[in-house]
């Protein structure tokens, strides 16, 4: 999917909204649990729900990867499900991978070319070449970890490098990579305040940011530095979204969920 294209629809939706698909088996409902692939079930619902409301789903893949070949089956569907059903939403694969070059580009097959995804979560730390082959790929999308919502995120990303941060200098040092136009950056709802300074570094790249809901991250906060002509952010929620109720009701529950967040980002649009 191009940048104008997911534009496009958060214009028309009025929602920059990610719903994230972290699909635990304790948490889901227990009646799905006699269906043949109760996570699909799961997922499927959910996303019959508030497919309206949101422009982007964000499997994370460790709750696929946790329950093996089933586990991997249930992602194939679920994004098999999406883009059948759904073309006009962006997905997201969170993965965080990067690797040596030619490693790198297997993981690039994996997530665009076999599992179709529009987009993957990709670690910065092993640099320029563990990165390009990622962006090589023609309307597929980049999302570089840069200022993550977690606490360890203090450990090294804030540590200074030549005067600056080192969160900042793997922005800047990203915008030299080749085919730079296909990256987006993960920046953490819990840490709004340097959105800011972050957009004088990017004012144009869209933004994954995490950490709104579950980690108590605040949206108003997140838009009030983040924004820009083509609002340039998805903002995900997971376990505030889809673990709304532990009920038949549960998507229902969801969709409320997913309508409360809607409706404030709406304002902004
Ligand atoms: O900095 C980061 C990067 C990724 N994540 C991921 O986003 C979701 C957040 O889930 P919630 O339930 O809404 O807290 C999850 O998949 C994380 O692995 C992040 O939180 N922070």
């Amino acid at each position: 999917m191009t940048t104008k294209e997911l534009v496009k629809q958060i214009r028309k939706k009025r929602s920059f909204l990610c719903i994230g698909l972290d699909v635990d088996i304790e948490k889901i409902p227990e009646y799905l649990l006699k269906e043949e692939d109760p996570i699909f079930q799961f997922n499927k619902e959910i996303i019959d729900s508030t497919h309206d409301l949101a422009v982007a789903y964000k499997p994370n893949i460790a709750f696929y990867e946790a329950y093996g070949v089933k586990g991997w089956e249930s992602l194939k569907k679920t994004i098999d499900y999406l883009n059948n059903n759904y073309p006009e939403i962006f997905t997201i694969a969170d993965a965080k991978r990067g690797d040596i070059g030619n490693t790198s580009y297997m993981y690039a097959k994996a997530f665009f070319e076999d599992m179709n995804f529009d987009s993957l979560t990709v670690a910065p730390y092993m640099g320029r070449d563990s990165v390009e082959p990622f962006l090589s790929f023609k309307n597929k999308h980049t999302i570089l970890l840069a200022l993550t919502s977690n606490d360890g995120a203090y450990d090294f990303q804030f540590q200074k490098v030549e005067l600056n941060t080192l969160y900042n200098k793997v922005i800047e040092v990203s915008k030299t990579y080749k085919n730079a136009e296909n990256l987006m950056y993960v920046v953490g709802a819990t840490k709004a305040e340097y959105i800011k300074e972050i957009r004088q570094i990017i004012p144009d790249s869209f933004l994954l940011v995490p950490g709104v809901g579950a980690q108590g991250g605040s949206l108003e906060q997140v838009c009030k530095y983040g924004l820009n002509s083509n609002i340039g952010l998805l903002i995900n929620s997971s376990r505030g979204i889809i673990y709304a109720s532990k009920t038949q009701g549960f998507a229902k529950e969801a969709r409320e969920k997913a309508q409360q967040l809607q409706q404030e980002m709406k304002q902004y649009i």
